[in-house]
């Protein structure tokens, strides 16, 4: 067969899917609040092999389309369709997309939903669309739509600082969750904005692994979520609790995916739960280096 590239159709992807993986805040700490009103955080995230499906269609009109779960988000509200409008007007592309979603993760649940929906959104239409954007420029975009959008982007488990964009990478051991979702919304701005957050963690000193760690968030949103006090107690029986950035989602971690199973299986009937593992790749950066 003559492979000469001259003589072959260049099979340009034209539709695929992705996953928008959950993230998980192994600790928080808040170290104050800056200027903008943002505040200056220090934490660890690490992916789970766990989330929302999107799939990515090219269409040859500028217009983007968002179908699926999008639930009762308005469209210009929806961060899917944000960050597929932003990634147009910064590129000037002539193209558009049809998005469809899955949603699988609970919707302000600490676990980063919207944020990695904006981020695995930014990943594929760069490539749909071929603007060959780097990662730090897709980041640079990213934290435009949410301060934890960059780390999808970055698709590594990383030691974050400034309001969540600055990262470290790091390489964890892989270890099985079984997280728990109390049938609470909790807003990030409202715990943020709250006069009684712990926000004068001093920066760590030396090796995160060798520290006192937790979520500041926590005793806050202990006392305005009694369900979730209740779930950090309840998961307690099983292993340390801990809740993930601002909440509500609440999670024990384990060697095997036997134990986190066990404590699914347990689980009162009206919390929602899942397992999962979890991975120093994102699995939508794994998917995405698979298409050519
Ligand atoms: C707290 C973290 C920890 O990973 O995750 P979640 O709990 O949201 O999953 C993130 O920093 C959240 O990132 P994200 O959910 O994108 O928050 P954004 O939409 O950017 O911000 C929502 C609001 O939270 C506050 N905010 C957020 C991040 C930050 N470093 N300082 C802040 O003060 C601001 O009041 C902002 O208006
Ligand atoms: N595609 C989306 N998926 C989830 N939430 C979205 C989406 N688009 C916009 N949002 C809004 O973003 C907010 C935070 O979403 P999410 O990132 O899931 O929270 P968290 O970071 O706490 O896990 C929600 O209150 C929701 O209204």
């Amino acid at each position: 067969m003559n492979g000469t590239l001259t003589n072959m159709t260049m099979h340009t992807m034209t539709s695929f899917s992705l996953l928008a993986p959950a993230k998980l805040n192994l600790f928080l700490h808040i170290n104050g609040r800056r200027e903008d009103g943002y505040h200056e955080l220090e934490t660890l995230f690490t992916f789970l092999n766990y989330g929302d499906q999107l799939t990515f269609t090219l269409s040859e009109t500028t217009e983007i389309e968002v179908t699926g779960d999008t639930s009762n988000i308005p469209l210009k509200d929806n961060l899917i369709y944000k960050a597929a409008v932003l990634l147009q007007k910064h590129t000037n592309s002539l193209f558009g997309a049809k998005i469809n979603l899955t949603k699988i993760l609970p919707m302000g649940g600490g676990v980063g939903g919207g944020s990695s929906d904006a981020a695995s959104t930014l990943l594929a239409l760069n490539k749909l669309w071929h603007c060959q954007l780097s990662l730090q420029e897709l980041a640079a975009l990213g934290v435009q739509l949410g301060a934890d959008v960059p780390v999808f982007i970055n698709g590594k488990s990383a030691l974050a600082q400034g309001i969540g964009e600055k990262l470290v990478n790091v390489e964890l051991p892989s270890k099985w969750y079984c997280v728990v979702h109390p049938s609470e919304h909790v807003s990030t701005a409202k715990i943020f904005t709250h006069p009684d957050l712990k926000r004068n963690t001093p920066k760590l000193k030396g090796p995160w692994q060798q520290q006192t760690l937790a979520n500041d968030c926590e005793p806050l949103v202990k006392k305005l979520c009694p369900e979730v006090e209740k779930t950090l107690q309840w998961l307690l029986k099983y292993a340390p609790s801990k809740m993930t950035g601002t909440g509500s989602c609440c999670f024990v971690e384990f060697a095997t995916q036997k134990e986190a199973q066990h404590v699914l299986e347990n689980l009162p009937h009206n919390w929602d739960g899942f397992i999962a593992s979890s991975v120093n790749i994102s699995p939508a950066h794994t998917q995405l280096n698979a298409i050519h």
